[in-house]
């Protein structure tokens, strides 16, 4: 089965052809997203469904078959995930329109975080607020975070089930997840891919206070504020210079003093985040960097790494390479590894799972058609 998958990333638009769980095509696009979708259509043969990848799916548990319903009510999401969602709705809209009569199906990262324990998904906050506006941490960069769970597990060579590990998903956005026996049991993104370690344009996490206070001082509206906390922080913000954080770096190199804090900053709390979730675990049987910043930049793995003796984790010099990899010196009582982010592949079967359960409904309905004649 082959099975185009659509992946819009806060810093790109990743497309891919799956053939019976088999990568065989790639494209990324990191701007002029509105033709990447007519590119990738066109560029490769009429594929058997599309899955287009959307990280807020609510309290869905599962991938789903996009019909109109499905659109309005991920619509609804779109304020909670702000520069993600409206580009997920707009890739499914242009890909149903140019493929009709192929089936597109949403697949959530929040799906992999759906049965988080009652302690780590609750807010703190007046239960009325909670109730009213379903609060609750939702979780994201789930798909990725399943992957590199099943390829750490291939690569220790120890069944998922018996597998405690902390993934750290580093790429334009920033999450750390504590996965127990391959199901979430804490994770930093929230109700919101916004909270967590300080990401390419995010704030991640920040002292509510602190924004009351800037609130009563400069004060500004809603989307004002989305805009400045969504696009205008970070590792952008803090450093005048960019998102990237191979910019960043290359600025701080030339003697930029903000590019070099917003490493530090940067790199201290995502340390911070190992750290909290390392401790929702019973214990660390690996730790796993995924993501394009982990893939293509293992100065920052090694620099995180280092910083993380307490944790028994320990690794030395470290080369870029394409190879999913352990990255751990010998002495090193944690396992760490570098895992390629290969959401395509999850997205695939979720597609593929889809269409499977609707082959069977087809064939139950056909069956008790039958039944009935007789
Ligand atoms: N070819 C590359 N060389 C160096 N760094 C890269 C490269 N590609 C991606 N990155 C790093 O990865 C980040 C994007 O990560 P990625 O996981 O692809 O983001 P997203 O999926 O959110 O769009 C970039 O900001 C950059 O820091
Ligand atoms: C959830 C999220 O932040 O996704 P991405 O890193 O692809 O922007
Ligand atoms: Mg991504």
């Amino acid at each position: 089965m082959r099975i185009l998958t659509l992946n819009p990333g806060s810093s790109s638009l990743k497309a891919a052809v799956v053939h019976d769980g088999v990568a065989v095509g790639w494209a990324a696009w990191q701007s002029e997203m509105s033709r990447a979708v007519v590119d990738a259509v066109e560029r490769w043969p009429l594929p058997d469904a599309v899955a287009v990848r959307f990280v807020h799916g609510g309290t869905q548990k599962s991938p789903v078959l996009v019909t109109d319903r499905v659109v309005a009510n991920l619509d609804r999401l779109v304020p909670l995930a702000p520069i993600h969602q409206p580009l997920s709705l707009d890739v499914a809209r242009q890909v149903r329109d140019l493929l009709p009569g192929v089936p597109v199906v949403a697949c959530f990262d929040t799906a992999f975080h759906a049965n988080l324990p009652d302690a780590a998904a609750h807010y703190p906050l007046p239960r009325q607020w909670t109730r009213q506006n379903r609060l609750r941490r939702y979780g994201f960069h789930g798909l990725s975070v399943q992957y590199a769970v099943r390829r750490t597990a291939e690569l220790l060579r120890r069944p998922v089930d018996e597998l405690q590990l902390v993934c750290a998903h580093v790429g334009a956005g920033v999450s750390v997840t504590a996965v127990r026996g391959g199901r979430s049991v804490d994770t930093s993104m929230g109700f919101t891919p916004l909270e967590g370690p300080a990401m390419a344009t995010r704030s991640g996490s920040i002292d509510p206070g602190l924004l009351l206070h800037v609130m009563k001082t400069a004060p500004m509206g809603p989307d004002e504020l989305a805009d400045a906390l969504c696009l205008r922080s970070g590792l952008a913000g803090m450093s005048g210079t960019s998102g990237d954080l191979g910019e960043v770096r290359a600025a701080a190199a030339a003697g930029n003093a903000d590019a070099a804090l917003a490493v530090e900053v940067y790199v201290h709390r995502l340390r911070r985040e190992i750290g909290a979730a390392a401790v929702s675990l019973g214990r660390l049987d690996a730790l796993v960097f995924t993501g394009g910043v982990a893939h293509y930049q293992p100065e920052t793995v090694a620099e995180v790494a280092h910083g993380l003796g307490v944790l028994g984790v320990r690794v030395g010099e470290l080369a870029q390479s394409d190879a999913d990899r352990v990255i751990s010196s010998a002495g090193s009582a944690v396992p760490v590894l570098v895992v390629r982010a290969r959401e395509d592949l999850e997205l695939a079967r979720g597609a593929e799972a889809v269409l499977a359960d609707l082959g069977s409904e087809v064939h139950r309905a056909r069956t008790a058609d039958r039944s009935e004649v007789r």
